[in-house]
């Protein structure tokens, strides 16, 4: 479970405010205009951006103040997740060691996060080597390595063709439901949220909206949604 209490998440000259709980295990689906203030919303969360006011919880454990290194917070952006003078096998320690010093029973960890996101035989590839999409499984991998209990995802996958974005969203929900995981996702495809979200939190000229179910959200939206929606 997130919380954000009477929070004010400051990014330069924009602010975002929030005064919400997301569930948690689960998949909420993060949408809005372009510059209303999602990405803010999840570096904030993060501790790449400061809280101005309120606090943020994850489990009802605070971690306003805690150093991002700390929190117990994965993060998965569009690009720049990668290395580029790391190996894919590399790239994927990191999530374990930052020395990459791994313990044999690590480095199975690592052999499985591989296996499991598709990489087999792409091991010793530098990431130029690599299409976007086998890219962005190495960042998946890694993140899911860290075993954080939140999931951030901004934009991770809007690269990727229509094909193998429902892969990795798919991907995305497998490891979520088998390790507990809380996912908060940015996207622009509303359908990303049918696709594999429980709810999905609408930001709006710098105010993050309580999480609506995904059937109230499609079926109820408020006139804000409705007008971003199209409908
Ligand atoms: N480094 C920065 N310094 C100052 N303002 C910024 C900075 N980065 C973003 N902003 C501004 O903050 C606001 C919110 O940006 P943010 O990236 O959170 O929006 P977003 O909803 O994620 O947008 P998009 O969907 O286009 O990615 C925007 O008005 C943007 O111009």
């Amino acid at each position: 479970m997130i919380g954000f209490e009477g929070a004010v998440l400051r990014n330069g000259a924009f602010d975002v405010r929030a005064d919400l709980t997301v569930e948690g295990p689960g998949i909420c689906a993060v949408v809005g205009p372009s510059g209303s203030g999602k990405s803010t919303l999840l570096l904030a969360l993060a501790g790449f951006l400061p809280v101005v006011q309120g606090r943020l919880s994850v489990d009802g454990r605070d971690i306003t103040h805690v150093a991002s290194a700390r929190r117990p917070v994965s993060v998965l952006f569009q690009d720049h997740n990668l290395f580029a003078h790391l190996s894919v096998t590399d790239n994927v320690s990191l999530g374990l060691r930052p020395d990459l010093r791994l313990s044999s029973d690590q480095a199975a960890q690592v052999r499985d996060a591989l296996h499991r996101t598709g990489l087999d035989g792409l091991q010793g590839r530098k990431p130029a080597a690599l299409s976007g999409g086998q890219q962005q499984r190495v960042a998946l991998a890694r993140a899911l390595l860290r075993d954080r209990p939140v999931l951030l995802l901004d934009e991770a996958f809007g690269a990727l063709g229509p094909g193998l974005r429902r892969e990795m969203l798919l991907l995305v929900q497998s490891v979520a439901i088998e390790r507990n995981l809380t996912v908060l996702m940015v996207t622009h495809e509303p359908e990303d949220a049918r696709t594999i979200a429980d709810h999905v939190m609408f930001v709006g000229e710098g105010q993050a909206h309580p999480p609506l179910t995904v059937t109230e959200f499609f079926a109820e939206p408020p006139p804000a949604v409705a007008a971003y929606l199209g409908l």
